[in-house]
Order: structure tokens, then C-alpha cells, then sequence
């Protein structure tokens, strides 16, 4: 991998929303997803949009990736207005059955570089690549039906990395697995983005998958998403869920999320200096899995603890 190609600046905004409204409109009717929000992502940030469910955090994706215009605001990326999709802004999905079942591991990789004008020698390298990346190197030539949920995610992830995007967007990418999957696919990334510092924009309903994939986490409002907080992540990890400090930030944006009469936070008025600088400053400690307490397994679809 070209370490180049994921330049991480002094404190610089690759990403910026300002404002953004979105709406879905059919006929006379319309929904609104989204309204005035606002946040940054930072170059090498693992930014994370956390709210209940239909908050408006998977809109915001498809409006970042280019798919949906801003009823009012704007997206822009490195300073430029976002108005259509690009290879720049890769997304994945939970739905790992988006692999094309007919091509193998190596040739869903390729496929989009292929499809960009990449010379096939060039496309296969950067794949295997890739692909090593990920831990499926012996799993090159085989085809998406004989792998598991995990590995699917993984393959997913390397096609998107392969494209070099300038963020990774990824839409609850883990949420179809089961528990320790996930547990194992959170690690992997974290070891992913260690190794590569690639930028990365993260929606979940998870707190804890919050906590530990983020650097930083926007906290979003319950239907139509506004920010209700943001907040530093960045001393979070596996080895540290279930800790003293993991728990009560957990609770603390549990209160925020769902206790009304919480004190207002400091919603967008956080001063750019006192959010992480970079994402540098995450530890790269060993990251050994603890279990998490259950009380803490909290799922903000149901807006209570599970
Ligand atoms: N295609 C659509 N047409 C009309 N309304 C939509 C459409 N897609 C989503 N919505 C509405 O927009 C709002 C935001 O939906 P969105 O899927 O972005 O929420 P979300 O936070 O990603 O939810 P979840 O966590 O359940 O995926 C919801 O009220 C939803 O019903």
C-alpha cells in the first residue's frame, strides 16, 4: 500500500457538513431525515455518527457519498461541493451479499479498479494486496457463498480500501454479525486504520461499537437527526469496554441521547482545538477482548438498555 495516499494533516477538515437538511419527498409528502447538521471529519479521523434508529444517519451517508442533494446546507470534500458519487467516497454496507457471488474474493477486489481504467496487472496486485490485508490471502480464488458472514465483511472491506477513497464511509457495516464477529471485525479495523490511517466515517446504533471503533463520535438526536453532542473517543478500545471509564461514557451518552432533562452539552460549540487534534494520539496498545458487562450492551434502537 502506498502510505501516501492516506496523508493525514495538522488538524485539517477533509469533510465538512454544514447545516445539512435532508428530506426524502414523494408527491406532496415529505420526510425529514436530517435537520441542520453539522460536523467535521478530520484527515486519519474514525469518526463515528451515533443515534437511534431513524435518526437520519444512513441519509447523511447516501447525501455524503453523493446520492442525495441537501434540502438545505452543505457537504463539501477538501473544499469542494459534493454533487455527485466518486471513487473518493467508497461505502460499505452491512449487506455482504452486495459481492458479486460469480466472482472470487480476488475478482470482487478488482472489479472496481477495472472499472475505474486500472491496468489488470496493477488491479491484481493492489488486490492481493489488499486481500493479505485482511487476513484472506489463502482465500483468494474463492467465491463469496463459501465464506462466512466475517470473512464477507472482510472482502468488503478490502474492495473498498483497494480503491484508495478518500474516506471510508461504512453504513453499520458489522451489524448482521454475530456477537464475537463483530467483536473480532471492530479489532480488525482497528488494526486496519493503525497500519494505514485511512479516514473513515462510521454509522452504528451501537454506544460501545461507538466507543470503541471512534476517535470521535457525533451524537445525533432521535428523528430528524440533529446533533445533540460530539465527544472524544479516542481513549477507547476493546481492552478498554467494560472498564470503569468506558462504562460511565457509555452512560453518559446513553443520558444524552435519552434524558431530556440532561444538562444541554456543548452541541457544535466544543472549540475545533479541544476536539482530538488527530487521530494520532490513539493508543496502539495490544487490543485484548474483554467481555462487555451486559448491562452495557445497549442497542439505541429500543432507545433503552438491553
Ligand atoms: N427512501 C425513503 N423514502 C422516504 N423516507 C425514508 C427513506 N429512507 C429513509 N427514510 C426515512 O428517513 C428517516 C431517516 O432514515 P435513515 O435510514 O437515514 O435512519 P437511520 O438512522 O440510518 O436508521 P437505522 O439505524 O434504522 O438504519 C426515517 O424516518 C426513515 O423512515
Amino acid at each position: 500500500m502506498d502510505a501516501q495516499r492516506f496523508p493525514i494533516g495538522p488538524n485539517e477538515a477533509l469533510l465538512r457538513a454544514e447545516g445539512v437538511t435532508l428530506e426524502y419527498r414523494s408527491g406532496a409528502a415529505s420526510v425529514r431525515a436530517t435537520e441542520k447538521v453539522s460536523f467535521e471529519v478530520h484527515r486519519g479521523d474514525r469518526l463515528v455518527l451515533l443515534g437511534p434508529s431513524g435518526c437520519g444517519k444512513s441519509t447523511l451517508l447516501k447525501a455524503i457519498a453523493g446520492f442525495i442533494t441537501p434540502r438545505a446546507g452543505s457537504l463539501t470534500l477538501d473544499g469542494q461541493p459534493i454533487v455527485r458519487p466518486g471513487p473518493d467516497r467508497i461505502v460499505v454496507f452491512q449487506e455482504f451479499d452486495q459481492l458479486p457471488p460469480w466472482k472470487t474474493v480476488k475478482g470482487n477486489v478488482m472489479f472496481p479498479l477495472l472499472a475505474g481504467g486500472m491496468a489488470r496487472a496493477e488491479a491484481q496486485a493492489r488486490a492481493l494486496h489488499w486481500i493479505g490485508k485482511v487476513g484472506l490471502s489463502p482465500f483468494a480464488d474463492a467465491f463469496p457463498h463459501t465464506l462466512s458472514g466475517g470473512m464477507k465483511a472482510r472482502v468488503a472491506i478490502a474492495r473498498a480500501l483497494a480503491m484508495q477513497p478518500a474516506i471510508l464511509l461504512m453504513d453499520e457495516p458489522f451489524a448482521a454479525l454475530d456477537a464475537l464477529t463483530r467483536r473480532s471485525m471492530q479489532e480488525e479495523l482497528q488494526t486496519l486504520w493503525e497500519e494505514n490511517r485511512f479516514t473513515m466515517l462510521f454509522v452504528t446504533h451501537s454506544i460501545e461499537e461507538a466507543l470503541v471503533v471512534g476517535n470521535r463520535i457525533v451524537l445525533l438526536s432521535p428523528h430528524p437527526g440533529r446533533v445533540r453532542a460530539e465527544l472524544n473517543s479516542h481513549q477507547f478500545d476493546l481492552s478498554s469496554a467494560g472498564g470503569e471509564a468506558f462504562q460511565a461514557a457509555a452512560q453518559r451518552i446513553h443520558r444524552l441521547l435519552f434524558d431530556h432533562d440532561a444538562p444541554a452539552p456543548a452541541v457544535l460549540s466544543t472549540p475545533l482545538s479541544t476536539r482530538l487534534p488527530t487521530a494520532l494520539s490513539m493508543p496502539l496498545s495490544t487490543r485484548l477482548p474483554t467481555p462487555l458487562p451486559t448491562e452495557l450492551s445497549t442497542q439505541l434502537s429500543t432507545g433503552l438498555h438491553a
